[in-house]
């Protein structure tokens, strides 16, 4: 059982979801008269994306990129990596960035400049969770699920050392479990 790791849950999948048919709604509304590029940041942001699309009732088109800065540690490298790039093009698309959590900002900051600098026609971020005591870099998203405090989060796509992902809720790991 992973979750006897768990010292506190955060955030329910009740409240998740809830917040998840209400984010859909608002970018039903947004993108109604488009056709935008959703894109994933992976790996965390897969079972946020993976609901929240069900959940927009308009034409989207889906693309995954996969950047790292934290390996397998809890402070950000600072050092932005692409692990693996859209198969798409965002010339003139009006994209909207699916993120589970901005903390640092340096991931956004990163991937927002790419795709300014690719042309895309606008830019706009949702994610899950916003931990504003973590910012290095000015970066506000357009959509944001819910603050979370200045601790270290796991559940719903957010790893420590990779585990933890498919926790079905937001927790905070019992002390003992970190290694460091
Ligand atoms: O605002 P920042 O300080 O940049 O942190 C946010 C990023 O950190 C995590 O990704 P990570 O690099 O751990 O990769 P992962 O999604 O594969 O876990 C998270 O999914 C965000 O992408
Ligand atoms: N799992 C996890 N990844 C992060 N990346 C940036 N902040 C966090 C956090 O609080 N938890």
């Amino acid at each position: 059982m992973i979750a006897q790791d768990i010292e506190q849950v955060l955030i329910s999948e009740e409240e998740l979801q809830e917040k998840v048919l209400e984010l859909g709604a608002t970018l039903t509304e947004e993108y109604r008269e488009k056709f935008p590029l959703a894109i994933g940041v992976l790996k965390g942001a897969l079972p946020f994306m993976s609901d929240l699309i069900k959940r927009i009732d308009t034409y989207i088109e889906l693309d995954f990129m996969d950047v790292s800065s934290y390996g397998n540690a809890t402070v950000s490298s600072g050092e932005v990596k692409i692990v693996k790039d859209l198969n798409t093009s965002v010339e003139g698309r009006d994209v909207l960035i699916i993120e589970d959590i901005i903390d640092s900002g340096k991931t956004l900051n990163y991937l927002v400049e790419l795709f300014k600098y690719r042309k895309a026609n606008s830019i706009k971020i949702v994610t899950l969770l916003d931990k504003p005591t973590g910012r290095k870099v000015d970066l506000k998203a357009d959509y944001v699920g819910f603050d979370v405090p200045d601790a270290f989060v796991v559940g719903y796509g957010l790893d420590y050392a990779e585990k933890y992902r498919n926790l079905p809720y937001i927790g905070v790991l019992k002390k003992e479990i970190y290694s460091f």
